[in-house]
């Protein structure tokens, strides 16, 4: 279905609610620039780490479009356990898996509260920026600390510049791209307002910085469209 969410005059803060949850894959990949690319990176580098039976959590699943892509992908089985916070997207993703034939364990609970099991690849794409500076860096430590040696974390993250003339550029870029997607100028403007607060980005520094405090090793950025930004971090 279409995202026309941000068609009417809307008054309240972004929320993964039944609304955006029934346009969701439309949304994500007409305001994600190479969307698409991403997660095909994401799935691809998280295969050549991966043994059969590993496991796999996706923090902030959504609609499960990855677990399911990286199934589809994978010669061997995995484990993959989705957590999402928001009952709308996992009923999507409950009914997108069963009609894919891959057998995801889907968990409706915020990312936390879990106690991770050992893992072999944590993915978080576009997730850890809804989670409130602090929380975010207890939740960087929880993840590192439940994966196992030579354990891979890839997430994606929208970025902030650390010059000011850069970061207005690059948003007016990213509105641009907003616009070739069929976005008005009213959606793009509402949906900023809704954001504000609830979306809390992060400087590419800042994101590095945190996963080498939380104990990495390495953490590199393999893929970046102006402001849209993912990372790979290894724990060794
Ligand atoms: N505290 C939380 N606990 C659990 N879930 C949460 C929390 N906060 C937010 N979420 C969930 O994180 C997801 C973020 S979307 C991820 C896209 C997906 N990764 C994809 O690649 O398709 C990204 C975006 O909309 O920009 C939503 O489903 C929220 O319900
Ligand atoms: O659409 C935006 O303005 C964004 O910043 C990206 C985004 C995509 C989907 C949900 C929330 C934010």
């Amino acid at each position: 279905m279409t995202d026309k969410v941000f068609e009417k005059a809307i008054n309240k803060q972004f929320e993964f609610d039944e609304e955006v949850a029934s346009v969701f894959d439309d949304m994500l990949n007409r305001s994600v620039p190479f969307y698409k690319e991403m997660q095909r990176l994401t799935i691809n580098f998280g295969l050549k780490f991966l043994n059969e039976n590993d496991k796999v959590y996706d923090l902030g699943c959504s609609t499960a479009s990855t677990l399911i892509e990286l199934a589809k992908h994978s010669s061997f089985p995995l484990q993959l356990i989705g957590i999402d916070n928001s009952e709308a997207m996992l009923a999507r993703a409950q009914k997108k898996a069963n009609a894919f034939g891959v057998a995801i364990e889907l968990i409706n609970e915020d990312l936390h509260n879990i106690s991770y099991e050992e893992a072999k690849l944590i993915i978080s794409n576009y997730t850890l920026q809804f989670i409130r500076p602090l929380q975010r860096e207890k939740l960087v430590k929880k993840i590192y600390n439940s994966l196992q040696k030579d354990g891979v974390f890839i997430f994606s993250e929208k970025v902030i510049s650390q010059d000011k003339i850069l970061g207005k550029q690059s948003i007016d870029e990213y509105y641009e791209f907003k616009k070739t997607q069929g976005y008005s100028e009213f959606e793009i403007a509402q949906k900023r307002e809704a954001l504000e607060n609830v979306l809390i980005p992060y400087t590419e520094e800042e994101n590095k910085k945190m996963i080498l405090e939380a104990g990495f090793s390495h953490c590199e950025t393999i893929f970046k469209w102006v402001n849209f930004a993912t990372f790979i971090a290894i724990k060794k």
